[in-house]
């Protein structure tokens, strides 16, 4: 028996995200303040491109002014420092977000650290981290908070729920257990060097796969009637694959995330909605 599971539709939801940040960014403008983002690329990553001006581009359909700051590959972590500094003086800007990964000449850390915590909009500061793993509101990384709200629109229920997040990031994992955690959720962290994960997949009534690597999740790691949410953005021979096989595991999950039009759109939509949200506290 093969049932086909629902599938979160992220680009739809996304899209109607989008136009209620358009309506309080329209509110804002009524007020002279127009919401202001900028965002830092180091180096000329063909991905890190793709996502920046889609970033960009849907910031400027809604009203936000938006700029990028490109710097060179070889860019010395002084530089950058200085670039972040006069982000944070800037009046105009209300969010900030430095592009990652970063050059190996520049220190991730010293970097995320010199971002104003109040213009943080990444929640990559460790202000920020701190507060959402105290459990505290805040400034929360994009890709989590649009996990979240995906699945709250869904009317998936997390309290309770065995939940498994394969990838310990920065960026992703960390930051999407502590708001599940906070939802209630009984969390487990997977990484590299976990054994059999496939076997504690098998337990979890919601998988996360946010590793980088093709279709790592198969159908032999869900338990029928699971949430699948595939964080993965791999490129292979050209083509957009996720870190779940969708074909095998759509048969068995009651819910699963397409790539692309899942988890990526979601992505840009919280970043749009948490620029306004700052821009609205400088009001
Ligand atoms: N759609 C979106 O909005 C976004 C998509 N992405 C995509 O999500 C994926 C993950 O990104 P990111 O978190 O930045 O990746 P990182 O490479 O920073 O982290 C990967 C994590 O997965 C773990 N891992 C790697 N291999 C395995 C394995 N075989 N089994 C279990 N765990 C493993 C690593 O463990 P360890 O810590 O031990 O090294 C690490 O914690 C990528 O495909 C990326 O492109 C990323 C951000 C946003
Ligand atoms: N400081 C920082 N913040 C980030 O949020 C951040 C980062 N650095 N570094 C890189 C990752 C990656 N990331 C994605 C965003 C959108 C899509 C996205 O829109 N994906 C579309 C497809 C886009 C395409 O065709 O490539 C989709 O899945 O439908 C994907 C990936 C944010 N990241």
């Amino acid at each position: 028996m093969s049932v086909m599971s629902t599938i979160l539709d992220g680009k739809k939801v996304a899209a109607a995200w989008r136009l209620e940040t358009q309506i309080r960014v329209s509110q804002l403008l009524e007020h002279q303040v127009v919401p202001g983002l900028a965002v830092v690329l180091v180096g000329h990553d063909p991905a890190s491109e793709i996502y920046v001006r889609n970033k960009v581009k849907q910031a400027t359909k809604i009203g936000i002014y938006s700029v990028v700051k490109r710097l060179p590959e070889d860019t010395s972590e002084v530089a950058l420092l200085q670039v972040i500094r006069e982000l944070n003086a800037d009046p105009e800007i209300d969010g900030i977000l430095v592009q990652l990964p970063l050059p190996d000449q520049i220190d991730e850390e010293t970097i995320l650290l010199a971002v104003d915590p109040n213009k943080d909009v990444d929640g990559f500061h460790p202000y920020n981290f701190g507060r959402l793993w105290s459990g505290q509101r805040g400034l929360v990384p994009a890709t989590a908070a649009g996990i979240m709200k995906l699945l709250a629109d869904y009317r998936i229920s997390v309290a309770g729920k065995n939940a498994l997040v394969i990838g310990r990031s920065l960026i992703v994992g960390r930051p999407l257990a502590a708001l599940l955690l906070a939802a209630n959720a009984t969390v487990t962290i997977a990484h590299s060097q976990t054994q059999n994960v496939a076997q504690l997949a098998q337990q979890a009534d919601i998988v996360v796969a946010a590793l980088g690597v093709p279709k790592y999740v198969t159908s032999d790691f869900i338990k029928p009637g699971a949430v699948v949410i595939d964080v993965g953005t791999n490129r292979v021979d050209g083509k957009l694959v996720g870190d779940v096989d969708f074909d095998s595991v759509a048969s068995k999950a009651a819910f699963i995330t397409p790539v692309p039009g899942g988890v990526g759109p979601m992505t840009i939509a919280a970043l749009l909605s948490q620029t306004v949200d700052l821009a609205q506290k400088r009001q």
